[in-house]
């Protein structure tokens, strides 16, 4: 679903790259985790499969269609969705209203369907009445998970997420990761996440380490 084709980048000079010649495929229906130290660049990565920044050299395609024929805001428009570390609601809207606004904003199918977006609330945990008070009175765990509603309720095909465990517990942690794993299997969303945490590795599907500027795919590890 998801190919980087040759894909090089670089801040500065071409001599410095963090990367270079990155061939990885990432197909629907599974969970990725990305790893590495700190510095080698795995949220660049993520942003340029997000389509929020480009390749110096070589191309993301979607289905079989580089991005930058797509449109980089189109791509990201309708086929990404992004969950951050720090959540990013809305932090002035209910948990309802969140979501509503993101199914409107991305055109849904469900656009507008406020028993469905009560109903995906639900399963993780926020009823009626806690949905539609200000998002920032849930707790750091609550807001990550209606983050990842968020991006249940949208047709977005790809998810990508920037070390969205970060701030949480081993319990949040746990719950975070198995909802990622719902979208990816129940979905058939492709989920990439990048994290420091191996247990958060462990529970993805397949495990891809950056390490000297080199992306290598570890056998799928299962918790
Ligand atoms: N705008 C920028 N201009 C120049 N260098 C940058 C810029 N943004 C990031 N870098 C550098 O590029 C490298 C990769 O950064 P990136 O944030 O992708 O790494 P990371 O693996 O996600 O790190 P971390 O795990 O610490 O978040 C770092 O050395 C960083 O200092």
């Amino acid at each position: 679903m998801l190919e980087t084709k040759d894909i090089g980048y670089w801040y500065d000079h071409q001599a410095n790259a963090l990367y270079r010649n990155v061939n990885l495929q990432f197909a629907e229906g599974k969970t990725y985790a990305i790893v590495g130290s700190s510095g080698s660049g795995k949220t660049t990565f993520l942003s340029l499969i997000a389509g929020l920044d480009k390749p110096s050299e070589g191309e993301v395609l979607y289905n079989g269609r580089a991005i930058n024929k797509i449109g980089l805001t189109n791509y990201r428009n309708k086929y990404v969705s992004i969950v951050f570390q720090s959540y990013n609601l809305f932090t002035y809207m209910s948990a309802l209203d969140n979501v509503l606004t993101a199914m409107a904003i991305t055109n849904s199918q469900h656009k507008g369907d406020k028993e469905y977006a009560i109903d995906m609330l639900s399963k993780i945990g926020i009823d009626q009445d806690m949905a539609k008070k200000n998002v920032q009175r849930l707790s750091g765990g609550q807001q990550q998970r209606v983050a990842i509603v968020r991006a249940m309720c949208c047709d977005a095909k790809v998810v990508v997420a920037d070390e969205p465990t970060g701030n949480l517990d081993e319990t949040n942690t746990r719950e975070t990761i198995e909802l990622f794993q719902e979208l990816a299997h129940a979905q058939g969303k492709c989920v990439i996440i990048v994290t420091h945490e191996p247990e958060v590795a462990k529970m993805c599907d397949e495990t891809i380490e950056l390490k000297n500027k080199e992306f290598t795919t570890k056998s799928a590890i299962k918790a």
